[in-house]
């Protein structure tokens, strides 16, 4: 039986089991999707995440969807995230789309210096909606927040429409690096807070709290 976590689970137990010390190098996994139109860097994004690296300017957008496993310690846990990098282009969404049932968290990505591409947000919620599952978790990521001069969506816009929404917000470079490993950190502890890993004298974990409290604001915001 598989369990929600991609653990190896107990037949009849349904709750994710801790590996034994022959099992891969991990104590919990999960599926992150990385969502959003074409461009708004979301392969960059991943790559920031993986190699600590910036892909060159020359934008090769994405062909249907890829995948690549980084392994994250949280309080002392080991939490493999297994990353899906999605094409963003129309018409791959049918390909993404078989993708997002089993999939645990999804970011969701737009340009700030693309207003389209923040536009089209809710169009991909509901999306997410129609395709993911009901407890899939949500993150909002307003990319690009190093190219200052030419935003045209406000950090405020992100937020409301995060509230909106119910889930949390942030601002992110995939250039600068500027709260990537946040995005991805804050999944993992929710991750392991749903499968009830948390030890006995640890407080709850709320990923709202959690984002708000370690979130870095672009250093400028020159936009009128
Ligand atoms: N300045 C800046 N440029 C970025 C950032 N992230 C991505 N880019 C650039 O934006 C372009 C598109 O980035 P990609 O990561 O390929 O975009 P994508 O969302 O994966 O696009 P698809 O694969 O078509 O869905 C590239 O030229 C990147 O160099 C960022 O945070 N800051």
């Amino acid at each position: 039986m598989r369990s929600p976590f991609g653990t190896t689970a107990t037949p009849g137990s349904g709750a994710p089991q801790r590996f034994s010390p022959s099992s891969p190098s991990y104590d919990l996994a999960g599926k992150v999707m990385l969502l959003g139109d074409s461009g708004v860097g979301k392969t960059c994004f991943l790559i920031h995440f993986k190699d600590g690296a910036f892909l060159s300017k020359t934008f090769i957008a994405t062909v249907g969807i890829d995948f690549r496993n980084k392994v994250v310690t949280v309080d002392g846990m080991k939490v493999k995230l297994q990353i899906w990098d999605t094409a963003g282009q129309e018409r791959f969404r049918s390909v993404t789309h078989a993708y997002y049932r089993d999939a645990q968290a999804l970011l969701l990505l737009y340009d700030i210096t693309n207003k389209s591409s923040f536009d089209n947000i809710r169009a991909w919620l509901t999306e997410i909606h129609e395709y993911a599952q009901k407890d899939v978790v949500i993150m909002l990521l307003g990319n690009k927040a190093d190219v200052s001069r030419e935003r045209v969506v406000r950090s405020e816009d992100g937020e409301t429409l995060a509230r909106e929404y119910g889930v949390p917000f942030m601002e992110t470079s995939a250039k600068t690096g500027m709260n990537v490993e946040l995005a991805f950190l804050a999944i993992a502890r929710e991750l392991k807070h749903r499968a009830g890993r948390q030890q006995a004298n640890e407080p709850s974990f709320q990923i709202h709290d959690y984002v708000e409290s370690q979130k870095k604001q672009p250093s400028c915001c020159p936009f009128v």
